[in-house]
């Protein structure tokens, strides 16, 4: 364990300072795509303007004889093109694979000032951000990066789990955790089968109302994640991160996955990722507040002057901790519109709409 007072000391002569405090830039969708797939390279430009964070992932889903070219891809996805605010990150592969110092050494020195975040598989503990951490500003020192990259850590172990608050706390670096839903059912010995959702089988029901214990009772469905998705949240906002809910499988099923983004969005995650075009809308319209909701949290801000004491607006209590819920969903809305235009427009008229039907 470091010293507190060496918490924000670069890890190596000459590597650039760390960040004392993560950017809280939109990254509503991680767009992944594979970069060593033509047809997906192609298309990137375009969907580079259409999400916050495109992600070229380099670990699972890509085949081990493609590992090269996909990294190779990536290289060369990157010099090629600028774009723009939208962030690139990469996933690289596991801590314990053949390919993963490769996939530093090589990223970080071609195109390591186009990277903002190395996503990383499969982190059971601190221990392995410490690693990540080192040799990512040796790196950086060599090749004389002037900004550091941020690490996200992906939760999909049993141990990664159990240490989700020291692997939020590791390293100034951390940017942010995700849950991976399928590696981490594998590992704990789960008994499904999906890439992320729920499972019919997981439910309660209804108490019997009589003798005859098959008639009357409604079941309903459980969240599977729920436990763990909330514990993401709290060790990441209580390290300064941001939490995110990660991949749903069912492709076809945009109506679950909308509900899954959901639970996640009101839980507190920022963005979950798009594994197909066919899920950036729905992540863009989940994790942007409602416009109605902005409305309302700006209406309150400004009805609760500054943000002590107690005022009732259209018959409902708010003081200073509802104040402080109003100003997350109100900040989130102010960065988002300073992204989107449209957005900015539809918070604006749902704003004004409802201060004039005060
Ligand atoms: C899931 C897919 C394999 C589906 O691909 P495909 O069968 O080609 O779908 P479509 O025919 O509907 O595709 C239509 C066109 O769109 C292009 N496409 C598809 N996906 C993408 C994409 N992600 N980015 C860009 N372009 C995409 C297709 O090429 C088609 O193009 P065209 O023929 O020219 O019209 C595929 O979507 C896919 O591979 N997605 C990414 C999968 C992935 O990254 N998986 C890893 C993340 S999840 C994970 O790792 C689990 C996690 O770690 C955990 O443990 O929980
Ligand atoms: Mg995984």
């Amino acid at each position: 364990m470091r010293s507190p007072k060496d918490f924000f000391a670069p890890l190596a002569v000459g590597a650039p300072a760390p960040v004392r405090e993560i950017p809280p830039l939109p990254s509503r969708m991680i767009h992944f795509f594979d970069p060593g797939n033509e047809k997906m390279v192609a298309k990137a430009p375009d969907i580079a303007t259409k999400v916050d964070v495109l992600l070229g992932n380099l670990e699972d889903a890509v085949r081990a004889d493609r590992k090269e070219a996909a990294r190779q891809g990536l290289v060369d996805v990157a010099k090629a093109n600028d774009f723009g605010q939208t962030q690139l990150w990469t996933r690289v592969n596991s801590l314990d694979s053949p390919w993963v110092l490769d996939d530093l050494i090589t990223l970080v020195t071609e195109i390591g000032d186009k990277l903002d975040v190395i996503m990383v598989p499969k982190v059971e503990g601190a221990q392995d951000i410490h690693y990540v951490d080192r040799l990512l500003a040796q790196l950086e020192a060599r090749a004389g990066l002037t900004e550091p990259l941020l690490v996200h850590a992906i939760l999909e172990t049993a141990s990664g789990v159990a240490n989700v608050e020291e692997i939020a706390g590791a390293s100034p670096r951390m940017q942010g955790i995700s849950l991976g839903p399928a590696d981490l059912a594998a590992s704990r010995r789960m008994k499904t089968t999906r890439v992320g959702g729920g499972h019919p089988g997981y439910l309660v029901r209804t108490d019997p109302t009589g003798d005859d214990l098959t008639e009357g009772r409604t079941i309903y469905q459980q969240d599977l994640w729920h436990y763990t998705v909330a514990r993401m949240v709290d060790a990441c906002a209580a390290n300064g991160i941001l939490p995110y809910y990660g991949p749903f499988g069912d492709i076809r099923d945009v109506v679950a996955c909308e509900d899954q983004f959901r639970n996640a969005f009101l839980l507190g995650c920022v963005g979950a990722w798009s594994l197909h075009p066919a899920q950036i809308d729905i992540a863009r319209k989940v994790f942007s507040p409602e416009p109605s909701d902005v409305a309302w949290a700006r209406r309150v801000i400004a009805a609760m002057g500054d943000g002590t004491g107690a005022v009732m607006i259209d018959g409902k209590m708010q003081d200073d901790a509802s104040f402080k819920q109003c100003g997350v969903v109100a900040e989130l809305a102010d960065a988002l519109a300073a992204r989107d235009p449209e957005l900015a427009a539809a918070y604006d008229a749902a704003t004004k709409e409802a201060l004039e039907n005060a």
